[in-house]
């Protein structure tokens, strides 16, 4: 079956393909949307990502080589478009892995037990898996390198300290008082001849490119590490186009009245996506905070790769605030919790407004006729303000993000929709017979021009339906006074002084099929006619 397939899809001859038995490996149940399943590999810090189907649902040879081209044609999707779009920083492109036939069924039986009921329908049925970096996790890869270039043991995973305090000032190490052996991350060091005497010593040298010989003074075995938080937020549409603000509420606030409808949330969510992509710091951390206190399929929070906080695991927040910023006090008291929760909200906003890109500069996009498409300059206030201080309508007002922030990439994105869903519906409409639903995926992934991506309406339509349904994960560890860092760390100080380590991971940026721009215009009728019914039953 494959070659024919490698035969559409050139690039991915390069790719290896990975056989993966998961009897020989310790996997965890990590979560699901309405398309996919994840499951976390712990020791490795990845995740395997499973496309879902009908439970009932028998398929052909011909359906089975269609799902395994659709999960090559979602890797090079993200490899060609989304990566250059949104940052290596912020999504690394999967490797592609099998998983043998006859596993599938005693997994698919096992993973019952964690699904939620309502998605119980679906389950995997193909061993397809796309394998990502798990982003509930910092990234482990510096202390990997190292290990390999040193062949250190876990004896010397300790902290050590550095004889010479001069080097403290070297850009290589800024880190205050101590520096871990393996984060000695940065120089191209030859292997020490006698690792094995290493690990017996008190005291070692070591030779670092460009720096000489370096001595070394192992301390404190065994330091436990704070655990690693994550926030996941799944933002949705941060901007509305013109055309549909004429709408009394932004899509997702207008979209709750529908959910409430039909059962799917019990109360209407204070959370507002222009808030949070308005790129005022006020409305983005009120933003912040309403997605903890409801947070649907908005908000999830992680511990060391647990779920410890979603809409259906409510584990006690406050103690959850208190662990995660280390707090001493009894957070139990109002003023403390209110503390813990504007901490919170600082700690996420600084993140989603930090430049991780080291400035990679992205793709640039085009429209048809050659014309760069430029970047949407910020919105003016277009509500009438006595609507918007009424909290009838949502604020259509912004200032622009932090350049090269995740929030911005994100919104870049969006905002390449031009049109509202009626007019890329009638578009859609004039194509003529309902075309293949994944055929414009092809089509962006063999465009010559690797630095440039040029493209239609109704392209520039899916893609900002693929950003507006992304999720972020934020992964953070407070450091300790004398906890140590190395240079490629992204560091972040909160308003009392500590420290954080911390990484940002984008998921879920699969292409949408080109028939959702019709679910999307039935959508769009139904959730105007529930919030009307809403406002005229009040
Ligand atoms: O249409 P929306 O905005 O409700 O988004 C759908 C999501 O609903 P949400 O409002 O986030 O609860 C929906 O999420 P849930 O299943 O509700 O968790 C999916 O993400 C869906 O994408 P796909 O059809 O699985 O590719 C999403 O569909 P697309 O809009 O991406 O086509
Ligand atoms: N790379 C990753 N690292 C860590 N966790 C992940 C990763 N990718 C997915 N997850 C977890 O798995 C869950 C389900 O994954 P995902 O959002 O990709 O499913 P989906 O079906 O595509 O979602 P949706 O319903 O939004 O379309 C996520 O909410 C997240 O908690």
């Amino acid at each position: 079956m494959q070659p024919e397939i490698m035969g559409n899809w050139p690039e991915l001859n390069e790719q290896p393909i990975l056989t993966l038995d998961l009897k020989k490996r310790n996997w965890r149940y990590r979560g699901e949307g309405n398309a996919n399943l994840v499951l976390a590999l712990p020791d490795e810090c990845l995740v395997l990502r499973f496309h879902k189907y009908d439970r009932e649902k028998t398929f052909s040879e011909r359906e089975r080589i269609e799902e395994f081209e659709r999960a090559l044609q979602e890797a090079l999707f993200c490899h060609t478009v989304m990566v250059p779009l949104i940052g290596r920083a912020y999504i690394r492109p999967p490797k592609l892995a099998i998983i043998d036939q006859s596993e599938l069924q005693s997994l698919e039986n096992i993973l019952d037990q964690y699904q939620p009921a309502h998605r119980r329908h679906k389950g995997i049925k193909f061993g397809n898996v796309a394998i990502y970096p798990d982003y509930t996790m910092l990234p482990q890869q510096s202390e990997k390198i190292v290990q390999d270039v040193i062949n250190m043991n876990d004896v010397l995973r300790s902290e050590v300290t550095c004889e010479d305090q001069s080097l403290l000032n070297n850009s290589l190490f800024r880190t205050t008082k101590k520096i871990k052996l393996h984060r000695i991350v940065v120089s191209d060091a030859s292997a020490p001849s006698n690792e094995n005497e290493l690990t017996l010593q008190e005291h070692f040298d070591i030779p670092l490119s460009g720096l000489g010989v370096i001595s070394f003074k192992r301390s404190k075995l065994n330091q436990t590490k704070s655990s690693t938080f994550c926030v996941e937020i799944k933002p949705k549409q941060g901007w509305i186009p013109y055309v549909d603000r004429s709408k009394p509420k932004c899509t997702y606030c207008l979209t709750q009245y529908l959910k409430l409808t039909e059962g799917n949330i019990d109360q209407i969510s204070e959370y507002c996506p222009l808030d949070l992509f308005s790129g005022d710091v006020k409305r983005m951390r009120k933003a912040i905070k309403a997605l903890l206190m409801q947070p649907q399929n908005n908000l999830k929070i992680f511990k060391d790769g647990d779920l410890i906080y979603s809409d259906s695991v409510q584990t006690d927040l406050t103690n959850i605030l208190k662990e995660m910023f280390q707090e001493t006090s009894s957070i139990l008291h109002l003023e403390n919790f209110d503390r813990a929760m504007e901490k919170f909200s600082d700690l996420v906003h600084q993140v989603l407004t930090s430049d991780g890109t080291d400035g990679d500069a992205g793709l640039q996009v085009e429209d048809l006729d050659g014309t760069a498409i430029p970047n949407l300059a910020t919105d003016p206030l277009i509500t009438t303000q006595e609507a918007a201080d009424a909290g009838l309508s949502c604020k259509w007002s912004s200032l622009p993000l932090p350049e090269n922030c995740v929030l911005d990439r994100i919104l870049k994105i969006q905002q390449l929709q031009q049109f509202g869903i009626e007019d890329v519906y009638g578009m859609y409409r004039n194509i003529g017979p309902a075309p293949h639903d994944y055929a414009y995926v092809k089509s962006l992934c063999n465009q010559r021009e690797p630095k440039k991506l040029i493209l239609n309406p109704i392209q520039r339509y899916l893609l900002a339906t693929t950003a507006k349904d992304c999720s972020i994960l934020i992964a953070f560890r407070q450091l300790s006074n004398d906890d140590s860092y190395c240079v490629a760390d992204k560091i972040l100080t909160d308003s009392d002084g500590h420290r954080f380590v911390w990484n940002v991971g984008v998921s879920d940026l699969d292409p949408k099929p080109i028939s959702c721009i019709e679910k999307h215009w039935k959508r769009n009728t139904n959730v105007l006619s529930a919030y009307n019914r809403y406002v005229k039953s009040m």
